[in-house]
């Protein structure tokens, strides 16, 4: 069958009702936004009473702003006890730390025959399959820059990756409807994979270089400018790749990041390489900072570090790899989060192994 038939056939079987989005924030504000743009029927839902009272409000509406677009939308929105109805088709886009507790809630509003796709970092597919069951998770990967900035306003900060896929490989009709969809609406490079973990594990890789840059006051751009921390970069991509290589799983490459120049058997110079391949995708990004800066800096909350590369050492270790970097970034973070570290770019040089 033909690429184009194959997906309306996709669509025609699986397309039905509208899309739930839990977590209207920056993620799942701006692929929801962009949905209702295209003229799909959706609900948000989020925990923000006033955010979600400004989308639901024809005189406020969500606004998505920034470089990349600019248009205001506004749809039904609800707070997690006020949501109602059956989906089939749930976007979930909490942040990680939360997922189980969005995961129980959203469960009465997902059909048994519905699905959850995780747009999160870190391996909330896990989780979510846990709570909702395997057959009822469906994988992604974003790595598009998105900020929430006041209950209603977003700034869509750069384009870049979006990947769906099953979390068995397989293409299934709903997988192609829905990466078909996310083409159409929202980025015309998604991608349907049949290695999600690949670009999860690799995006772990990459996430914990974003919770480095959250210790210090210069951007993501800036950071991977500095030839001096290439073997910080190299030890923390490291320790993920070879924890993801012991489960199995071959991370995949984005956006500048280069998962083969950080495993067994890349080169210093390969991983400079991907350093500057990085500073250039997030060099012209209106989002300069990671969101883990944010949270630190700006939104002065604690961060998903523990669900998202805490999540490594403990599954190293029952490998028997050690994770010292990763470990010692952790600390660093939760000792900004208490108070206890200013931010400086100086932090990053007590990384270097
Ligand atoms: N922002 C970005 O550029 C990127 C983010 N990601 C990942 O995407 C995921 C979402 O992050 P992001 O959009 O930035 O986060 P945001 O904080 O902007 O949005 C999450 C929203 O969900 C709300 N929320 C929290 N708990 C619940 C709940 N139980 N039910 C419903 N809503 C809830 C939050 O409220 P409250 O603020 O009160 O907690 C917040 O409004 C994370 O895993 C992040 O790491 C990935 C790539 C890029
Ligand atoms: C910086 C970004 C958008 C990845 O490029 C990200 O994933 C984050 O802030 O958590």
């Amino acid at each position: 069958m033909a690429k184009e038939a194959e997906q309306a056939a996709a669509r025609q079987a699986v397309d039905h009702g509208p899309i739930l989005v839990w977590g209207a924030g920056a993620i799942g504000g701006t692929i929801g936004a962009h949905l209702v743009k295209a003229r799909h029927a959706v609900v948000f839902c989020d925990v923000v009473a006033d955010h979600v009272a400004a989308i639901a409000d024809p005189a406020r509406g969500l606004v998505i702003e920034g470089p990349v677009t600019q248009f205001k939308v506004v749809a039904p929105a609800a707070t997690p006890d006020q949501v109602k109805g059956v989906f089939r088709r749930i976007i979930l886009a909490v942040k990680t730390h939360d997922t189980e507790a969005a995961c129980r809630a959203l469960l009465p509003h997902l059909a048994p025959d519905g699905y959850v796709l995780s747009a999160q970092n870190g391996l909330c597919e896990r989780v979510i399959a846990e709570v909702c069951g395997a057959h009822r998770t469906m994988g992604a990967f974003v790595n598009f820059g998105a900020d929430w900035l006041e209950p209603g306003r977003i700034t869509y900060g750069n384009r870049g990756a979006v990947v769906v896929g099953e979390l068995d490989g397989e293409k299934t009709p709903r997988a192609i409807a829905l990466h078909a969809l996310l083409q159409q609406v929202f980025e015309p490079d998604a991608v349907l994979t049949d290695n999600i973990w690949g670009y999860l594990w690799g995006k772990l890789a990459y996430s914990s270089l974003l919770y480095a840059q959250g210790l210090a006051a210069h951007g993501i751009a800036d950071m991977m400018a500095r030839p001096e921390l290439l073997p910080m970069v190299r030890a923390l991509c490291g320790e993920v790749i070879t924890v993801a290589r012991a489960e199995g799983v071959k991370p995949l490459s984005f956006n500048g990041f280069d998962a083969t120049a950080f495993g067994p058997g890349g080169t210093e110079d390969a991983a400079r390489a991907s350093m500057i391949a990085m500073e250039a995708f997030n060099r012209p990004n209106g989002k300069t900072h990671s969101g883990i800066w944010r949270d630190l800096w700006v939104r002065h909350r604690a961060t998903p570090a523990d669900a998202q590369i805490g999540a490594v050492p403990p599954i190293g270790r029952t490998h028997g790899i050690p994770c010292p970097t990763l470990e010692k970034l952790i600390a660093m973070i939760h000792q900004c989060e208490r108070g206890e570290r200013p931010m400086s770019d100086a932090n990053l040089l007590e990384l270097l192994p």
